[in-house]
């Protein structure tokens, strides 16, 4: 499919800072006594729901120029909070927050937006219960959450869905446990809690699907610098893959194996993509330039990819709509539990576009658009940042000006999106 646009997207361009890898340095570097810095971070609403938690617990937070300082009295001197922590839309910081504040014995209550009020979170209490736990939620699944002191004790967990969230936790939580935690994954998730741990000095095995890791170990303060966010990046990648005369290059973004499965799929789709490395020491960093392709093929994803780019697939449904034969994603039923039900959303919403969908319970199939016919210019963002950003690319793809109810969600991870895409917009 031929884009009808008059401008193409040219220039290079860094994408705002990884949000898991700020939520987890603002984490860590409140257990850690003493000041950590976190350079580049990602300054949007779900990571200030973090911050605030963390200052909550006592911590002093600073953010200037780019850079936050984070001084810490240290994990044991954390103080009960004497407000209700509100986690707003982030999920990060609810399922990850569970474990540290069950391993931290602080007595508290967490909730967050009507989004997180139905995001299932017995998938953390139930491993953290098995530790020992005092945790409760509303109809045995839900926030609010309130958890209560108690001491922990050590377990082997097998995970039964790929999460880095409830992986995290239970790391998190195994940090004060009496003995050796032990998690065993299915298929790889993001690995950003055990590189972070290392680098605060925690002594923690990985040996391929394991991590094992002591109970009893402090962290030590450092200086955290984070990478462009590739999930972020994922949004001009496909706004360049499809619109004519394009070539954008994005710099600083973050190439971690466990993040990075959108670069296979372009590879797979004969995408025109070149990637270079520039720092490969903890977490990957490089440069991503991608060019307009008038070739692209098609994607088949299953199993172990599907962690690797999970919150990347409502976009890659978009690149998919501009291959030459249709493209399937399968394995990816977690896409129904994130801000919003991430499948429905994208087939209900890009068909308006005349976008042919076939579903299934865990994915569907994406066919070539052939030609493009607004059904319907109200489209519904669900209030979820990836829904919207989704949206306006295919809108920006197929020229046309869509009316999304309310993109404000954007603001969760890419506040700046808009001005991003201005910056790179040129007349063709
Ligand atoms: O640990 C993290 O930072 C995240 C893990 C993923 O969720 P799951 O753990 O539910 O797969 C991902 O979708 C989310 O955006 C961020
Ligand atoms: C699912 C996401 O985040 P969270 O789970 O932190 O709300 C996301 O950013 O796409």
């Amino acid at each position: 499919m031929k884009s009808l646009l008059n401008h193409k997207f040219t220039g290079s361009i860094k994408v705002p800072g990884d949000k898991s890898i700020t939520h987890r340095a603002l984490m860590m570097s409140s257990l850690a006594e003493g000041t950590s810095t976190i350079k580049s971070p990602l300054e949007s609403d779900d990571t200030f729901r973090t911050s605030e938690i963390m200052s909550q617990l006592g911590v002093s937070i600073t953010n200037e120029a780019g850079m936050i300082t984070v001084t810490s009295p240290g994990a044991e001197n954390l103080k009960t909070p004497g407000d209700i922590l509100y986690t707003g839309n982030s999920g990060t910081t609810t399922r990850l927050l569970m474990g540290l504040l069950a391993g931290l014995g602080i007595n508290a209550t967490m909730e967050g937006d009507s989004s997180i009020a139905i995001r299932p979170m017995d998938r953390v209490s139930g491993p953290l219960g098995e530790m020992g736990a005092d945790i409760s939620l509303k109809d045995g699944k839900y926030p609010p959450i309130k958890i209560k002191p108690g001491m922990l004790n050590a377990i082997e967990y097998n995970m039964p869905v790929a999460s880095a969230q409830v992986k995290s936790a239970i790391l998190f939580a195994g940090l004060f446990a009496d003995g050796e935690t032990i998690v065993h994954e299915q298929f790889k998730s993001r690995d950003h809690t055990e590189t972070m741990l290392k680098q605060f000095g925690v002594d923690i095995m990985v040996e391929g699907l394991t991590v094992k890791l002591q109970g009893g170990q402090s962290l030590k303060p450092r200086d955290v610098l984070v990478p462009g966010d590739i999930s972020s990046a994922a949004f001009l990648m496909v706004l360049a893959a499809i619109t004519e005369g394009s070539d954008i290059l994005i710099e600083d973004v973050s190439l971690n194996e466990t993040r990075a499965g959108i670069i296979d799929v372009f590879r797979q789709m004969n995408a025109d993509i070149e990637v270079n490395k520039t720092s490969s020491e903890g977490e990957a960093i490089g440069n991503i330039r991608v060019k307009h392709s008038e070739n692209l093929s098609s994607f088949e994803l299953s199993g172990d990819i599907i962690p690797r780019l999970i919150d990347e697939i409502p976009v890659l449904a978009v690149l998919g709509a501009f291959g030459s034969s249709p493209s399937v994603i399968k394995d990816a039923k977690e896409l129904r539990f994130k801000e919003t039900d991430r499948l429905r959303a994208v087939i209900d919403e890009l068909s308006k576009f005349g976008i042919r969908f076939e579903e299934f319970d865990d994915g569907f199939i994406v066919h070539p658009i052939t030609e493009i016919k607004l059904t319907d210019n109200d489209f519904k963002g669900y209030h979820d940042h990836r829904i919207i950003m989704m949206l306006l690319v295919m809108g920006i793809a197929a020229g046309k000006d869509i009316n999304i109810d309310d993109p404000s969600a954007i603001s969760v991870s890419y506040p700046g999106f808009l001005e991003d895409l201005e910056q790179l917009k040129q007349a063709r």
